[in-house]
């Protein structure tokens, strides 16, 4: 593997500081044999741990990794060396590196942790609770009563005046309470739309841009051509907010910007972090998300040799990916790995392997190297199309100590999921099983993401994390202290509006009944009202805008969304929440303005009396089959249409001179006899539901 070395010799502004830590470095390494950074500049050779060489450029401190605690080094005659012998260094390919001294040489610096990550156990609770980052371990006893200092390695070979030292912790104080504010301004909940910009081929096919964004607006409208029941065209505008809206203009950095950059402090002070894309195959979700952890692990190495320097914080990244429900190592060579959940109920992919880095070079190799094995599979919209959820871990461990003599247990991460393509989950009704498994899986996580997210957002006690694999991978993403970010990807093209359409929903519907947010987007919406201006048929406006909604609930209202739409049947979109659609503003009965869905109600019963506790499976099973309706609701409508046009078909017939009576009056007869046989069908399908809810006491309101 390509690894190490190339970071080096980059200058920058931080590297007077990155010098100066890196003779810190020097000195508490070698104990007091105080060697001048200079010794180190003149190296000129990196190489892999065991011997082969990767590199020959010039190591100088100013990109040196700083951790004194990452590795450590000791004198093998005039030669600085790892106190590992090179011979019991497991080779590359199985992925162990650590950085140390040969010669003058400087070798490869990640480390492999231990083959069992077990995602759930990790005991977050390893710093004292009296520890706080933002107050640090270097200003504050201890529960153990020992400062810092005292196992500051520092501190035995500092130069610095107390003074000085005064200083630094000033500013690392100055440091930490900008981080803190920061973290208070996080939104625990953050959606994020990014319009990716027409490609060639959508030019080619002349299809047109139909999202327009208003500059410094975090709103967008999507124009969508429909056409009435008498073939007549005409728009219909979609309107949508979100926390930000970013245009085909904005770059990779302004993303990151806008996304992770907040989020990223908070992991080190126990936030658990998910950083997602959603949208259809091409729409932009691995451009957009490819650069986010490298841009996330240069910050956080930057806070880690910084801010937070002496800590003892250390850096790990795995990358796995969730293809047809089974999840595969993307850094060991697609391995596939399992997943145990223990007595604890905590779940462990086993043999998920992590690699311990200390710079963005090996960081980038590695995410190349996951990029290349991950699996691809040929669809009809884009040949590169990925069928897999893909999960990038970062995570913040820490021993004890703060030495590396203990186990480092996780303090925080971040992780950043690429999603499968969204319409993928539409494959449900593809001729090939597999692909049809596939489809059930990618659709079942993407429902199972949203409702975690949501239950998280609601503080709901009961997180429907066993939908899925995805959801029970991420399953320490969603307790505790959280942010999420999703992004949702768009593509610009007519061609694409329906699938642009559910991605929005989706994001609308990850983002709505949060709390905080109703209220402040009623009122921002509410001065925008009548959003739409198509003129849309009753018929026409409750037209579905898609078909693989069936399958993918993009849509999918919760009890709320459901007495909307039954007391606005002519409204046809539901745009973010608390839109006030048309001039006509939905009056809520009071049930619903508490935001008090039926899961919340559920999870509270939940909490509330043990003894009538629902599982999870019920709950998703309930979940499940409010999909199914809302999917047979959409059918019969769609049904209905054909109907529609066939009576008007059937008309027309009938107004041609010598139309004969008989053949009108049978089709009539079958057209009328379907059209009943379609809404007693879904009468009877409602009125199951309405028992189950009856069954599980979550019946909202007698209006259903
Ligand atoms: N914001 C953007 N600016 C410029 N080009 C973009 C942008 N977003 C996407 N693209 C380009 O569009 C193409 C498709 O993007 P990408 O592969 O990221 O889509 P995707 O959503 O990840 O698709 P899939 O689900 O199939 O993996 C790529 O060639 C990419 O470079």
């Amino acid at each position: 593997m390509n690894v190490v070395g190339r970071r080096i010799g980059k200058q920058n502004s931080t590297a007077h500081h990155q010098r100066q830590h890196s003779d810190d470095f020097i000195r508490s390494a070698f104990n007091g044999k105080c060697l001048q950074s200079s010794d180190f500049r003149s190296s000129q050779e990196f190489e892999i741990y065991g011997g082969k060489r990767v590199s020959k450029k010039s190591p100088e401190p100013a990109a040196l990794p700083i951790s004194s605690r990452s590795f450590s080094l000791r004198m093998n005659g005039d030669k600085y060396v790892s106190p590992e012998p090179a011979a019991a260094a497991p080779p590359i390919s199985s992925r162990s590196m650590s950085l140390r001294m040969n010669g003058d040489k400087y070798v490869a610096y990640s480390e492999l942790s231990p083959s069992l990550l077990d995602l759930y156990s990790f005991d977050t609770e390893l710093l004292p609770e009296a520890y706080n980052i933002y107050e640090g371990y270097g200003l504050q006893k201890s529960a153990q009563g020992k400062s810092f200092n005292d196992f500051d390695p520092y501190q035995s070979t500092d130069r610095f005046s107390n003074r000085a030292r005064g200083m630094a912790e000033n500013n690392v104080l100055k440091s930490i309470s900008v981080d803190k504010e920061r973290a208070n301004n996080v939104a625990k909940i953050k959606v994020v739309v990014r319009k990716r910009p027409l490609n060639k081929k959508e030019v080619a096919k002349k299809e047109e841009d139909i999202i327009t964004i208003l500059s410094n607006s975090n709103s967008l409208a999507v124009h969508e051509k429909k056409l009435k029941v008498d073939l007549t065209e005409y728009v219909e505008k979609h309107e949508f907010l979100f926390d930000a809206v970013l245009n085909e203009d904005v770059s990779n950095e302004k993303v990151y910007s806008e996304t992770v950059e907040p989020i990223v402090p908070l992991i080190f002070n126990r936030t658990k972090a998910t950083c997602f894309a959603y949208g259809q195959t091409g729409s932009g979700k691995t451009y957009t998300m490819q650069p986010l952890p490298l841009k996330a692990s240069q910050d956080i190495l930057r806070l880690m040799y910084h801010s937070y320097r002496n800590q003892g914080f250390q850096l790990f990244v795995s990358f796995f990916e969730i293809y047809g429900g089974k999840v595969f190592d993307l850094l060991n060579d697609r391995r596939k790995l399992f997943m145990r959940e223990d007595g604890k109920q905590q779940v462990c992919i086993v043999g998920l392997q992590e690699y311990k880095v200390l710079d963005v070079e090996t960081i980038k190799e590695l995410i190349e190297r996951g990029n290349a094995t991950r699996s691809t599979g040929t669809t009809g919209a884009n040949e590169e199309s990925s069928r897999s959820h893909a999960i990038l871990q970062l995570a913040i461990k820490r021993s004890a100590d703060g030495s590396e003599k203990k186990p480092a247990k996780l303090v925080g991460k971040i992780s950043f999921i690429d999603l499968a393509g969204s319409e993928r989950g539409a494959d449900t009704t593809d001729n090939d099983k597999q692909t049809r498994m596939e489809g059930a899986e990618i659709n079942k996580s993407l429902l199972a993401l949203k409702e975690c997210i949501r239950a998280l957002d609601n503080d709901q006690g009961h997180i429907p994390f066993r939908g899925s694999k995805l959801t029970e991978v991420l399953r320490d993403s969603f307790v505790g202290d959280s942010r999420t970010v999703m992004i949702s990807c768009i593509s610009p093209s007519s061609g694409s509006c329906e699938h642009t359409l559910n991605t929005l929903r989706y994001a609308d519907r990850v983002k709505s009944l949060s709390k905080g947010n109703n209220a402040a987007k009623k009122d921002s919406l509410s001065s925008s009202s009548n959003l739409r201006d198509s003129t849309a048929l009753p018929l026409a406006s409750s037209l579905p805008t898609d078909t693989f909604e069936d399958i993918i609930p993009d849509n999918k209202p919760r009890w709320s969304d459901r007495i909307e739409r039954d007391m606005s049947p002519f409204k046809v979109d539901r745009v973010a929440s608390g839109r006030v659609e048309g001039n006509v503003s939905v009056t809520y009965p009071d049930y619903y303005m508490g935001q008090k869905s039926g899961l919340n109600r559920m999870a509270e019963d939940d909490l509330d009396h043990s003894e009538e506790t629902n599982s999870d499976d019920d709950l998703n099973a309930l979940l499940k089959e409010e999909e199914d309706l809302v999917s047979a609701h959409r059918r019969q409508v769609e049904h209905t249409i054909e109907i529609v046009r066939e009576e008007m078909n059937l008309l027309a017939e009938a107004d041609q001179p010598g139309n004969q009576l008989d053949n009108y009056i049978s089709k009539l007869s079958a057209i009328l006899s379907h059209k009943a046989a379609g809404i007693l069908q879904l009468q009877n399908r409602l009125a199951r539901f309405q028992k189950r809810l009856n069954e599980y006491n979550v019946l909202i309101s007698s209006g259903i």
